[in-house]
């Protein structure tokens, strides 16, 4: 399982690992893992790191500090380091600054003009590039150094700010940020992207853009979830040594081998009751499609058989002869031990709903029966309910913008999740899911795709989501382990090329064998 802490309990993991450790060796754990990633970056082979220019974006706090002390020891094997200061005020940890000075690294100030200048030692700037000029001096001009710098870097550290930024970028800091993006150079944020929120994911204003984000301690919800985990990059984790266990996580990802121990596995004894029947109300004279994508999604989530219920009947027995078909109400269909109730209903939606959601087992509900959904009728169940929205439906159920849910994917799927007392699933380019007290963990899907924003795709997945139910998972881990498999078999079917939600439907089998692999 890859966990992720909030600011406030990896400040009190650090504040109780400072005590028992002589001062400063937390951010000396933390400098050496960054530029030994950074040294990994520049290329395996130890004369890459000899005669490469990094740059450091410094900012005023500890976040400065780790990437002056990284430097510091890229210095010391040979990197041309030049640090620049990019707070206002010209403010930078003081015992990185000296690190960095005494290495050989030298110092400009943004966009402003040269603080100081420190000759190159021997071996700077020897690289594939030919030899670098004297950066400080090169250009002329208020905060050309810095630019030039940039504009010649093999790699740039983003050491702005970490888990103490608040809002944006400063103005000051964006054009630096935008030369370092455009530079060509490996862009490296250190602990977070500066200018997004380690909590929640938000990005309010301007923000790095990172080609590889290294975090120190423990994963924070803001690198996993979206719009945040975009700007992030490809993740690396530098063990601090924190002691995280016994506090629970603001965010869980599965992995394969978790997901493994959950699939719903056949007893020998089993027969297709025993495995669960998964009621499947979908789909209509209008959007029969839906049915069909339902049910080939329940078909491939453990239960032993699909019970369709609605008006698809026809095209679902001509596409899956194995289905149990029925004209009538839900309540009348027989036994099952999940209902899915949503994808392409029509009108009739309001009884059938009513029908389902009177019933002792797991129901889930997506796209039209969440229209209009009331929480008291969810509230009172004994049976756990599972919601599906994506951010539009989120959004109308919390009475909020569309962006605001996709702005704040965190706080939006906690409060639908205490708002309806349900098991929430919010799909879309980062799936959380919530469970029903809006508490911790909420779970993030690892496994999403772009390619699987496509026609019918969600009907998919609640076919998948409740046949899990149906075949006995707790409702969080039947969310979960869906979203994963769906995301895999998207992978899987798109392999890079568009696909059609039946392809996926198609998919999941094989994403399900390569899980159960390992
Ligand atoms: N606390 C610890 O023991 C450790 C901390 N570490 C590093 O320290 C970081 C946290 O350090 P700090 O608490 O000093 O905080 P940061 O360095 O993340 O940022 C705080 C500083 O940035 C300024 N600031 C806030 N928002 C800003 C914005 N939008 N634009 C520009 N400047 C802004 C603040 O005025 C303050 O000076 C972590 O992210 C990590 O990189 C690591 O060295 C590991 C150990
Ligand atoms: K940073």
């Amino acid at each position: 399982m890859r966990t992720a802490y909030s600011v406030e309990t990896v400040r009190n993991a650090e504040r109780e690992l400072m005590e028992r450790l002589p001062e400063g060796a937390l951010m000396q754990r933390a400098a050496a893992g960054l530029a030994a990633a950074c040294a990994d970056l520049l290329g395996r082979a130890p004369g890459r790191v000899y005669g490469a220019r990094v740059v450091l974006l410094v900012g005023a706090g500890d976040n400065g500090g780790d990437a002056l002390y990284a430097g510091a020891r890229l210095a010391r094997r040979g990197a041309g380091v030049t640090a620049v200061l990019v707070d206002a005020r010209q403010r930078a940890h003081p015992g990185g600054l000296a690190a960095l000075m005494a290495a050989g690294g030298r110092v400009v100030t943004g966009p402003h003009e040269v603080h100081e200048v420190h000759e190159v030692h021997e071996g700077h700037g020897t690289g594939a590039d030919g030899p670098a000029a004297p950066l400080a001096h090169a250009g002329g001009g208020t905060g050309s150094a810095a630019y030039v710098a940039l504009h010649r870097a093999h790699l740039v550290m983003d050491a702005i700010t970490g888990i103490g930024g608040r809002g944006g970028l400063r103005p000051e800091a964006v054009p630096l940020v935008r030369a370092a993006e455009a530079s060509g150079a490996v862009l490296v944020a250190v602990d977070l992207p500066s200018g997004v929120d380690a909590d929640s994911g938000r990005v309010d204003g301007a923000c790095v853009r990172a080609d590889v984000t290294v975090t120190f301690g423990a994963y924070k919800p803001g690198l996993l979830i979206d719009p945040a985990k975009e700007r992030a990059g490809a993740l690396r984790f530098v063990d601090l040594g924190l002691e995280t266990a016994g506090t629970p996580a603001d965010l869980e990802a599965l992995q394969h081998a978790d997901v493994a121990a959950l699939l719903p596995v056949p007893a020998a004894e089993s027969d297709k009751y025993r495995r669960g029947v998964v009621g499947v109300v979908a789909g209509s004279a209008r959007y029969p499609g839906a049915a069909v994508l339902a049910v080939a999604g329940a078909l491939h989530g453990g239960a032993g058989a699909v019970r369709y219920v609605g008006q698809g009947g026809d095209a679902v027995l001509a596409r899956f002869p194995e289905v149990l078909v029925s004209g009538g109400a839900p309540a009348d269909a027989g036994r099952v031990q999940s209902w899915v109730i949503g994808p392409g209903l029509d009108d009739r939606v309001k009884d059938a709903r009513a029908d389902v959601l009177a019933s002792d087992v797991p129901v889930l509900l997506d796209a039209d029966a969440l229209a209009g959904l009331d929480p008291q009728e969810v509230r009172g169940r004994s049976a756990p309910t599972v919601l599906t929205p994506h951010a539009g439906e989120a959004a109308r159920l919390l009475g909020v913008e569309r962006a605001e849910v996709e702005s704040g994917r965190l706080d939006s799927v906690r409060k639908l999740a205490v708002k309806y007392g349900a098991t929430v699933l919010l799909k879309g380019s980062t799936t959380l899911v919530a469970p029903p007290d809006g508490g911790r963990p909420v779970r993030v899907n690892p496994t999403g795709t772009g390619w699987l924003a496509t026609a019918g795709s969600g009907d998919v997945l609640s076919g998948l989501v409740g046949s899990l139910l149906a075949a006995g998972l707790a409702a969080v881990d039947a969310a979960s382990v869906g979203a994963y498999l769906h995301g895999l078999a998207g992978r899987s079917a798109a392999r890079g090329a568009p696909v059609g939600a039946g392809d996926v439907a198609g998919a999941v089998a094989g994403a399900w064998r390569g899980v159960g692999r390992g």
